[in-house]
C-alpha cells in the first residue's frame, strides 16, 4: 500500500467506504507488515468489515483505541470511525508521531446531516488523503447521495438526538442513501433567508 500517514475515506451508508478499505488492507495478510483493522463494537451488523459487495476483512471488536498503542504495527486499519470518540482521533495522533500509517473509514455526516465530532478531530489531523465517496440516492436514483438518512418506523427521522449519536443497526432504525434534494433532515440551524435575498 502507499506510504501515505493518514487516509481518511468518508461518505454515507452504502457509498463503498467498506469496499475501499477492504481493497486498501486486505493485501496486507499476504505481506510481512504488521497490521490490525479496529472496528467500533457499537456497530452491531456485522463481525467484521463487510461490504454489502461481499468483500470482507477481519476485524477487531473495542470501544476504544487506546489498545492500539499497546501493538507493535506498521498500519493501522480503522472502521465506522464516526461511532469512536474525539479522544480516540488523539491515539491516531500518536499513532502518526510514532510512524504508523492509518487508514480510516465512516460515515462522515450524522443523523442531522451535520459532521461527527470524531471525523471532524480526524480531518484536523491533516491527512495526506480524504476520499469522499458518494452513494447512489434511494430516493431519486442519482449518483449523488451524501447523507444518509434516518428513517424511524419507515418515516424520516426529524427529532433531534444529541450531535454525533451512535445509531444502531439491528431494526430500530432503517437507513437510506439521500442526495441533498431528496433528503429530509432535522431543522437544527435557523437560516436568515434574507441574508440570501
Ligand atoms: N444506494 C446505493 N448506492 C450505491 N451502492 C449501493 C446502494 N445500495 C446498495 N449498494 C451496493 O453497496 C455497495 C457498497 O456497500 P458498502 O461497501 O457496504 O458501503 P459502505 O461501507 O459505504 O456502507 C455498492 O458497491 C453496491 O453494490
Ligand atoms: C446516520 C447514522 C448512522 N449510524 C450508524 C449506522 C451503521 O451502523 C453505521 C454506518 O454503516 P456503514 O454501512 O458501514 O456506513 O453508522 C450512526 O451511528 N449514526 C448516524 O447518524
Amino acid at each position: 500500500m502507499c506510504a501515505v500517514d493518514l487516509t481518511v475515506i468518508l461518505g454515507p451508508m452504502k457509498s463503498g467506504k467498506s469496499l475501499e478499505l477492504v481493497s486498501l488492507l486486505s493485501p496486507l495478510q499476504y505481506t510481512n507488515v504488521r497490521h490490525r483493522v479496529y472496528q467500533s463494537a457499537r456497530h452491531v451488523r456485522d463481525i467484521g468489515v463487510v461490504s454489502r459487495s461481499g468483500a470482507a476483512l477481519a476485524t477487531v471488536k473495542t470501544t476504544s483505541l487506546a489498545a492500539a498503542l499497546d501493538e507493535e504495527v506498521d498500519v493501522v486499519g480503522i472502521d465506522e470511525v464516526h461511532m469512536f470518540t474525539v479522544e480516540d482521533m488523539a491515539v491516531v495522533r500518536v499513532l502518526l508521531q510514532r510512524g504508523t500509517r492509518v487508514v480510516a473509514a465512516g460515515i462522515d455526516l450524522d443523523h442531522r446531516g451535520e459532521m461527527f465530532a470524531p471525523v471532524r478531530a480526524l480531518l484536523e489531523l491533516g491527512p495526506a488523503t480524504v476520499t469522499y465517496r458518494r452513494a447512489v440516492c434511494d430516493i431519486c436514483r442519482d449518483f449523488t447521495a451524501v447523507y444518509t438518512q434516518v428513517l424511524e418506523h419507515g418515516e424520516p427521522m426529524v427529532r433531534v438526538l444529541p450531535p454525533s449519536t451512535a445509531l444502531p443497526d439491528d431494526g430500530t432504525y432503517t437507513y437510506e442513501a439521500r442526495c441533498r434534494d431528496c433528503a429530509v433532515l432535522p431543522a437544527t440551524v435557523t437560516v436568515p433567508t434574507q441574508a440570501f435575498a
